[in-house]
């Protein structure tokens, strides 16, 4: 930070312009000169004048740019190079089998196991980084150390961000409105262009197009979550993404899944559908609240999936022709036919 121009500073930080105001420095003219050269060029009376401690000043704009990127959750690297998961034990109190699972960004793991079995229990152990102090006794890892306080307590460092079935909307704005005033906090830097960017990933993933200035309460539940998954993969600061079950939302899964993955995020994954789990590189088999394996995703798997993904674009056909009123065809299905 000592070696950036003043110019610099105000582009990578433009709320810094606060504090030149707050202590009345004048830096019009000198965008090109670094804070310390600016300081010293002041005049000394002038400085006097503002009661103005010269050595103390860079030592506070540091500060002062370091509490307001903690307050606005704005540290382009989040830090979260791995997250890593320790064994507890199951419902029965019978210690998990595994010694440690470690998850890297822009790695997805899916959670399969039969309902009951203790799936969202191990997202809200991931939620909460469980340090042996939950149900399940198992404890979370940040970059292979206890992970710090801030994660827990800090709301401007959400760890994770979560993104669950239900989702609904209950403020009175419309879709352009709510992604200006989230990028906004965010102190995005161009939220036209990003909240453009949000509305077109969500209208991807989303069956029916909706437009910038859609009411959001009158979004359904599949555009409304869309929305959500957009905004969460391409605005929230959050390292890590869970999921609780994704399907039966009426959107995209697969573009859901890239949109995440494009953005560097560790994604975690509850689900019981196959063309999911299957995309994902490994899998974690709940049984009785515990993790009874970690299976690695085989080739002959990932060939399975390329044909169930065939069977759910004709699926999603019939879908979408019987929506619209239209009545099918064998002769349209029967290429999709030959597996
Ligand atoms: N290891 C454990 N020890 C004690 N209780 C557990 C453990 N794992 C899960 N549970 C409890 O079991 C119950 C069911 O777990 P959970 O809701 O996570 O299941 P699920 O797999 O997500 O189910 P569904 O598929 O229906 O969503 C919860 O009350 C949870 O707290």
């Amino acid at each position: 930070m000592k070696e950036m121009t003043i110019a610099q500073l105000l582009e990578k930080y433009p709320f810094v312009t606060e504090f030149f105001q707050q202590n009345r420095l004048n830096i019009t003219g000198f965008e090109q000169l670094t804070f310390a050269d600016y300081l010293q060029q002041l005049d000394e009376d002038e400085l006097e004048e503002k009661a103005i401690e010269l050595q103390k000043l860079p030592e506070e704009l540091a500060l002062y740019i370091e509490q307001m990127t903690a307050f606005l959750g704005l540290n382009e690297d989040s830090g979260v190079h791995s997250l890593t998961i320790l064994p507890g034990k199951d419902k029965n109190a019978v210690p998990e089998k595994f010694t440690k699972l470690t998850i890297f960004p822009s790695q997805v793991v899916a959670i399969v196991g039969p309902t009951g079995s203790g799936k969202s229990r191990l997202l809200a152990d991931i939620e909460w980084a469980a340090q042996n102090d939950t149900p399940t006794g198992r404890s979370i890892l940040i970059n292979d150390a206890l992970p710090d306080a801030k994660w827990r307590y800090s709301p401007n460092n959400k760890l994770v961000a979560q993104l669950s079935q239900n989702m609904n909307f209950v403020i009175d704005l419309s879709v352009k409105e709510f992604l200006q005033l989230h990028a906004q906090s965010r102190m995005a830097e161009n939220i036209k262009e990003i909240s453009g960017k949000i509305l077109a990933a969500a209208n991807r993933l989303a069956g029916e197009p909706f437009s910038a200035d859609t009411p959001v309460t009158s979004l359904s539940g599949g555009q409304s979550r869309a929305l959500m998954i957009a905004d969460t993969a391409i605005l929230s600061a959050s390292p890590i993404v869970l999921i609780d079950e994704i399907e039966n939302a009426g959107i995209d899964r697969r573009k859901a899944l890239e949109v995440l993955l494009s953005q560097d995020k560790i994604v975690l994954m509850a689900t019981h559908d196959p063309l999911l789990a299957l995309m994902a590189d490994r899998r974690i088999v709940i049984r009785n609240g515990g993790i009874h394996a970690v299976l690695e995703t085989t080739q002959e798997e990932k060939a399975l999936l390329q044909k169930m993904n065939s069977l759910d674009t004709i699926m999603q056909s019939a879908r979408r022709e019987l929506r619209e009123g239209k009545t099918l065809h064998t002769k349209d299905f029967l290429s999709d036919f030959r597996l």
